[in-house]
């Protein structure tokens, strides 16, 4: 028999992306609409181990859904890495009556679900980041927002890169991933990309690139860095010595994870937050939910750990082909 939930939690953990505020919305008021009670939890784990905890309405998140960030908070909080954090956060939970927990975030953040999951707390995972790097889903609650907000960013920096006839090396977010860097690779129509996912081609080749792309009289060369790779103001150093073209580097870094979500992380985080919503009420615990093939699904924490995140081949033989096309 599945365990009846009768208080639902809700926190955001590890790095904010937009449409979090939407995800909340969505458990608080699916929640209420259940018969729950909804308590939020602030600042991420760290939150629940200070009990940084409060009572939810449907006017508590009443217009939020247009806003980045997190309204609750977030937080990265090492003292959940150990067994006795995360043993002190279940019983938290259970001074509080919380006895479903939902918790949106990104892989690191489903590592600590998992232990509360383990210690008795009905916990479902809601993938928001913006490094789309969770391997059971196909979307992630921020991407968007953060690929637009960069290529924007980017379209801005090539303007003044052609006006000055340099070459710019752009970094974009991704710790461990590639998938902003090569969205932005092919939407900015840039003549590299490299990314943490597959071999890249070598600096040599780089400096190859920009020299004959400058014989054919291209006014710019966009390269795209995702962070995983790192290294870009080196890079950028290196290039310009080697070609003896003035090169720039910039490091977009957390303009990324603000401003309002698009409406593909609104609609995302109302769905997958009341997704979990329902499947607290069937009982369900240490699972994520996914966006699989056009619909929401769910996975449990340990599958989802297990499966491997595929960069998509074709885009990246896209990204070359459109790369490289010079007249
Ligand atoms: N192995 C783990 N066991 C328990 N808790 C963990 C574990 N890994 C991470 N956490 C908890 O989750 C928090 C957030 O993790 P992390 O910094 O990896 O971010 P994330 O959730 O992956 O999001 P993002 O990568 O988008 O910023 C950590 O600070 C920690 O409190
Ligand atoms: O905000 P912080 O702690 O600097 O974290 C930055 C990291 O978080 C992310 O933005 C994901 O949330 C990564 O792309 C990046 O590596
Ligand atoms: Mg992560």
């Amino acid at each position: 028999m599945a365990k009846d939930v009768n208080t639902i939690g809700v926190l955001t953990s590890g790095g904010d992306a937009p449409g979090m505020n939407a995800a909340i919305r969505a458990v608080v008021r699916m929640g209420l609409a259940r018969g729950k009670r909804v308590m939020g939890i602030r600042k991420g784990f760290e939150g629940l181990l200070n009990e940084d905890i409060i009572d939810m309405n449907a006017r508590s998140v009443s217009d939020i859904i247009q806003r980045g960030g997190t309204i609750l908070y977030t937080a990265r909080c090492e003292e959940f890495f150990t067994l006795e954090g995360q043993t002190k956060g279940a019983n938290i939970c259970r001074k509080y009556g919380i006895d479903g927990l939902v918790v949106i975030g990104g892989d690191g953040s489903f590592k600590g679900a998992k232990a509360l999951s383990g210690l008795g707390i009905n916990t479902i995972g809601v993938p928001g980041t913006i490094d789309l790097d969770i391997n059971c889903t196909d979307y992630t609650i921020g991407f968007d927002t953060a690929v637009n907000t960069a290529m924007e960013a980017i379209d801005k920096i090539r303007d003044t890169s052609t006006s000055h006839e340099r070459c710019s090396v752009v970094e974009v977010m991704g710790r461990h991933s590639g998938y902003i860097a090569l969205w932005c690779g092919i939407t900015n129509g840039s003549e590299d990309v490299l990314i943490p996912e597959v071999g890249n081609i070598t600096t040599e080749e780089l400096i190859n690139n920009i020299v004959s792309n400058r014989k054919k009289g291209k006014k710019h060369h966009l390269i795209i860095v995702a962070e995983g790779v790192g290294g870009t103001e080196k890079l950028a150093r290196e290039l310009e010595e080697k070609t003896g073209i003035e090169t720039r580097a910039t490091i977009l870094g957390h303009l990324q994870r603000g401003g309002s979500p698009t409406a593909v992380d609104r609609m995302h985080g109302s769905m997958m937050g009341a997704y979990a919503v329902d499947l607290l009420c069937e009982g369900k615990s240490n699972v994520v939910v996914s966006y699989k093939n056009g619909d929401y699904t769910y996975y449990s924490i340990e599958e989802s750990n297990k499966m491997k995140k595929v960069i998509n081949k074709r885009q990246i033989e896209v990204s070359q082909i459109l790369d490289k096309y010079t007249l």
